[in-house]
């Protein structure tokens, strides 16, 4: 037999797979809602223009190509757990954080994972059902046991915050748990203010320790501090905390793969043990990262008229999205849908849930080309104004 024969075909990425059957379709009227990628009202990539004015700004410092360190860009570290915390947070003024810039989001989740393999009491982590797709190799890869606590309920297509609460309760002092900090994906769900403030009390209780996945911060609500209160509201309970922040979506930045992995610590010694364990993994995993991305949102986030500008425009992706949600919402009643649609407007972030059976996500594709997961999300930026009509047509008739 050849020497790699016994290689399997593997199946196509749940949701990357979805772009490329897309792009494979020749219906001219079809819409892919597959990938969370933002796109504007004509369907097209956005490139921030407060990237273009930071990469302008760049260009004329004629930096060079050197290495970054192991742990990334320092500015671009400093400022990203920044934007996460808050200036004002006692965190950011002692610096009790131990931070690598990471290869985006899926990296911070990566290296943080294959940390707490290493140093955490449990190698368990508990993520929600549904969670994003990627989750559960990412973490499997590193080499922690993933279990799940309920999360979503498909009959209210809202949060079953009892059957989350009940789940967590069971889990063994020292567990780890992913928490989506904002714009849960794939349902679009997530905890009220209060029920986070019940989450603390509840972690603190039976000595949880969370892991939060920041992949959308400014861009849910389109304030980046709303955003980030989940997490805020942890600390500032006396947690210890994992966050993973991504670039990707907030800025546009999907291709240059910006991110940041935090541990928040107890004094500067212990931030400092980390970060030379944390340097240690990133060595031996992609030795050091992407210069491009960081310096860009370093820029941005350093610059206070490019922060204003940059606020703005996330504010507008988030605000179209929310726009489009309503104009789903109203034309699936205009078509006489009786079907309870509440949950396209009351979920929030760049999906929804819509709660279509895979027999009529089938349909969907196959009858009228609209390209979706097979869990029934929608990428909502895959909506504009003009296919919006389009696709409310295609989902009633598949829903009545
Ligand atoms: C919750 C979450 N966490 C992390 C990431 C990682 O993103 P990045 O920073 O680029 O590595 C994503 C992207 N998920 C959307 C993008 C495509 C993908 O799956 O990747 C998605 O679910 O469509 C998430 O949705």
């Amino acid at each position: 037999s050849t020497l790699w024969g016994s290689v399997q075909q593997g199946p196509p990425d749940a949701i990357l797979g979805v772009t490329e059957a897309f792009k494979r379709d020749k219906n001219p009227q079809k819409i892919n809602l597959g990938a969370g990628a933002y796109r504007d009202d004509n369907g097209k990539p956005y490139v921030l223009p407060s990237v273009i004015q930071a990469e302008n700004l760049l260009a004329k410092k004629n930096l060079d190509k050197e290495y970054a360190p192991i742990s990334g860009i320092a500015d671009f570290c400093n400022e990203a757990i920044q934007l996460a915390l808050s200036s004002e947070s006692p965190i950011i003024k002692n610096k009790y954080y131990a931070s690598v810039q990471s290869i985006s989001g899926t990296g911070a989740l990566r290296v943080g994972a294959e940390f707490l393999t290493r140093y955490a009491p449990l190698k368990t982590i508990w993520v929600p059902i549904p969670t994003w797709g990627n989750h559960n190799q990412i973490f499997k890869f590193s080499g922690l046991e993933v279990k799940t606590y309920r999360y979503y309920d498909p009959k209210t297509c809202g949060l079953d915050f009892a059957g989350m609460v009940e789940d967590l309760s069971s889990a063994p002092s020292g567990s780890v748990v992913l928490l989506h900090a904002c714009a849960h994906n794939p349902t679009g769900v997530d905890p009220k203010p209060e029920q986070w403030k019940e989450l603390s009390a509840l972690f603190k209780s039976k000595g949880l320790f969370p892991f939060f996945d920041m992949a959308y911060q400014g861009f849910a609500s389109g304030n980046v501090d709303q955003d980030a209160c989940a997490v805020r509201s942890f600390l500032s309970d006396g947690h210890q905390i994992a966050l993973a922040q991504s670039f990707s979506k907030n800025m546009g930045l999907y291709g240059e793969r910006v991110g940041l992995f935090s541990l928040t610590t107890l004094d500067k010694d212990e931030a400092d043990r980390i970060v030379s364990q944390l340097k240690i993994i990133v060595r031996g995993m992609y030795s050091n990262p992407p210069i491009h991305g960081a310096r860009i949102v370093s820029e941005i986030l350093s610059n206070p008229q490019l922060m204003d500008q940059w606020l703005v425009e996330v504010k507008g992706m988030a605000d179209r999205i929310i726009s489009v949600r309503y104009q789903l919402k109203e034309l699936l009643d205009k078509e006489g849908s009786t079907k309870n649609w509440e949950h396209i407007t009351d979920q929030i972030g760049m999906f929804c849930y819509t709660g279509l059976s895979k027999d009529q996500v089938k349909k969907l594709i196959d009858q009228h080309s609209v390209y979706l997961t097979n869990d029934g999300r929608i990428s909502m930026a895959g909506v504009t104004s003009k296919n919006v009509g389009y696709l409310a047509s295609a989902m009633h008739k598949v829903t009545s």
